[in-house]
């Protein structure tokens, strides 16, 4: 891509950089840029586990910080910027993604992870070109990319890590480095942009800026080709002409149902940029041809940032359904449960075309009327499908619901419907008390059923669900981590050995003890896997109370935030105990979000007043290491749970 001169375009333009960073003010600062720096309030705790791959998380932060900006300073600054700068860098190893450390051992932990390896360094640039309309409402153009950079760090020793931690430069960088300053001292090599890593790749932004003052689109086809951002950055979708430039040629596919996101690769003789998304929503007055836009028409918000209520006063559509949606969450759940309960999932299975209404109240021995409701219910739910009223099960529900199915959860929704529900139908008294309902609420359910199940049932069914996860998760913690230096692991409460099983699939060197109580290691055979790895042994003891089996490795599979203060410091102690420095122990748990914001999956199970706690990645990490275990590896798997490798010092 030949380079025009391009920082000339913004002077008389109000250019705002809408981060904090001293860097990134120096960087441009130093490219001859006049601009104003206005640091963004965004907060960066967008769900890592929800971006496919780290640079779209990167690209999204900044997306979100520059327009945070934009929307801010015609209200608080009294005056609308012609372009807002946003940017996020992040560090990548071994699947993590590394920001800026907490504290010094956090530092530690990215600092040691990055040692002796090549990592990238991810910075997402977000530009948003801001329109004031005649009737003072601004529309956004909202246009982003990213850059890579590979740096290689050489070994680093202990004493190297905390020299440089002490030095305090690691504290506001991401990854824990300034490669710009003493931290250049750890770095080998680098390929890629050198501005990139230190957190703002100059030469791509001058390219991209060249795309959008120097391109040869003209106006028209600017103005055709270029959906604006509505006000309050929700996206909709929009028809596009295809608009094409002198130097590069890009391809915006657009469908109705498609995400407002469009990939425009643009590709150049000399440089193919990286992939460049230009978020392309419609305006409200403009665009709005096609009944999508049309459906997601938003209340246009004035320069002065109130959002204008529709005419006739309504509360927004939007607002209303989502306190609907929570409104009948557990209509939702309990349809589910009470179809998985009633088999219906297992009775249509098989059943070429489906069954009626008729057939299978039959079949579930349950009313006509009932049946009838709880069947378009599950339709409406996506768990069954029907065709001129003949009702089958639906992928969903095929994967995930049938008795037999590989990765059933049918057990779990069992145990939701049967122990959960009953404690959450106390969840006043709960919150009122502090503590949990579970020995009321099921004390209630037990009498009022008409057998007592026995206590091997009971096991039974627990058992059940806990495989149930356990076969869902299993891969993906197993396979978190590198684990070859380990040969002997321990699976604390390891349950029906699913768990290991993964393990022992996924890491042909290593073997697993299952560590769990009598009456469930005397249940085991009713959960063996068709093939019997002998590298998977079950020995029946209590773990806060016994001896621990030997291991290199020990596995706390959803043990910990279940367990009190004084229970975890009794079993973390024994494991502590039983390691030599390098043993490792692997945690996998639901780790919050640092604000404690989210996942409301961790979140809403903590509501159940059980003695434990839920806790983020960090704060286990530092739970961990009051034990003497240091924090290596974090992995948000994506799935149900995450993972942790810490090693003991
Ligand atoms: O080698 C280096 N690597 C990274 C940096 C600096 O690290 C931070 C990255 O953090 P972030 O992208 O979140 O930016 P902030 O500083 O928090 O400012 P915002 O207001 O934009 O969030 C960044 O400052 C890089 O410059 C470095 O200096 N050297």
């Amino acid at each position: 891509m030949v380079l025009n001169p391009v920082i000339s375009k913004l002077s008389g333009k109000l250019v705002v950089l809408a981060s904090a960073s001293p860097r990134r003010l120096e960087i441009l600062n130093n490219a001859g840029l006049r601009f104003q720096v206005v640091p963004s309030w965004f907060k960066e705790t967008l769900d890592k586990g929800l971006f496919k791959a780290p640079h779209e998380y990167a690209v999204e932060t900044a997306r979100q910080k520059a327009l945070e900006v934009a929307r801010r300073m015609p209200f608080k600054h009294l005056k609308t910027p012609d372009i807002v700068i946003g940017a996020d860098t992040i560090v990548t190893v071994d699947g993590m993604i590394l920001e800026k450390p907490v504290d010094k051992d956090d530092a530690y932990r990215m600092l040691s992870s990055l040692s002796g390896k090549e990592h990238s360094v991810f910075t997402g640039v977000a530009i948003v070109l801001c329109h004031e309309k005649e009737n003072e409402e601004v529309d956004y153009q909202l246009i982003d990319f990213y850059e890579e950079t590979k740096v290689k760090f050489a070994d680093l020793s202990e004493n190297m890590l905390w020299e440089y931690i002490n030095s305090g430069e690691p504290m506001d960088k991401a990854g824990g480095y300034g490669i710009q300053a003493l931290g250049g001292m750890l770095v080998e090599y680098v390929h890629g942009d050198f501005l990139n890593v230190v957190g703002f790749p100059l030469n791509h932004f001058c390219k991209q800026l060249d795309l959008i003052y120097n391109s040869s689109i003209s106006s028209s086809d600017q103005e055709s080709s270029t959906v604006w951002l509505s006000h309050n950055g929700n996206h909709a979708t929009s028809n596009l002409t295809q608009p094409s430039s002198a130097n590069h040629t890009h391809h915006i596919q657009s469908s109705p149902s498609a995400s407002p996101v469009h990939k425009v690769k643009r590709k150049s003789s000399e440089t193919e940029l990286n992939e460049s998304s230009m978020t392309l929503v419609n305006s409200l007055s403009k665009h709005t041809g096609d009944k999508d836009s049309a459906n997601t028409k938003l209340p246009p918000m004035t320069s002065r940032g109130q959002v204008k209520e529709p005419e006739d006063g309504e509360p927004k559509k939007e607002d209303l359904q989502r306190i609907c949606d929570l409104l009948d969450g557990f209509r939702a759940s309990k349809a589910l449960f009470t179809a998985s309960k009633m088999c219906v999932f297992d009775v249509l299975h098989g059943r070429p075309g489906g069954l009626e209404a008729a057939q299978v109240a039959q079949e579930i021995k349950a009313s006509l009327k009932g049946t009838e409701c709880l069947l378009e219910a599950c339709v409406s739910l996506g768990l069954l499908r029907s065709k001129e009223r003949m009702y089958e099960n639906t992928d969903l529900s095929t994967r995930f619901l049938l008795s037999d199915a590989p990765f059933s959860l049918r057990s779990q929704i069992l145990h939701c419907n049967d122990t959960v529900w009953p404690i959450f139908s106390h969840l006043e008294s709960g919150v009122l008390e502090g503590v949990s309902q579970r020995d009321k609420a099921l004390s209630q359910t037990s009498k009022d059923q008409d057998t007592l199940h026995s206590s091997q049932d009971s096991k039974l069914r627990f058992m059940n669900a806990m495989h149930n996860i356990a076969k869902v998760t299993g891969k993906a913690i197993a396979t978190a981590f590198d684990l070859s230096s380990f040969r002997t692991a321990c699976d604390l409460g390891g349950c029906t050995g699913a768990m290991a099983d993964e393990f022992t699939k996924a890491h042909p060197g290593l073997s697993v003890t299952v560590f769990d109580l009598p009456t469930v290691v005397q249940l085991r055979e009713h959960f063996q896997p068709l093939h019997t790895d002998n590298r998977v042994s079950f020995v029946a003891g209590d773990f806060f109370k016994d001896d621990l089996p030997k291991a290199d490795l020990y596995i706390l599979a959803r043990i910990l935030h279940d367990c009190s203060d004084e229970k975890l410091d009794i079993l973390l102690s024994k494991i502590a105990d039983a390691c030599t420095p390098g043993c490792g122990l692997l945690l996998s748990e639901i780790f919050l979000d640092e604000d404690r914001k989210g996942p409301s999956r961790g979140l809403l199970q903590a509501l159940g007043m059980g003695e434990g706690k839920q806790r983020s990645a960090t704060e286990y990490s530092l739970l961990l290491k009051s034990h003497g275990f240091i924090t290596a590896h974090v992995r948000h798997t994506g799935n149900l749970l995450d993972a942790m490798l810490c090693i003991k010092a």
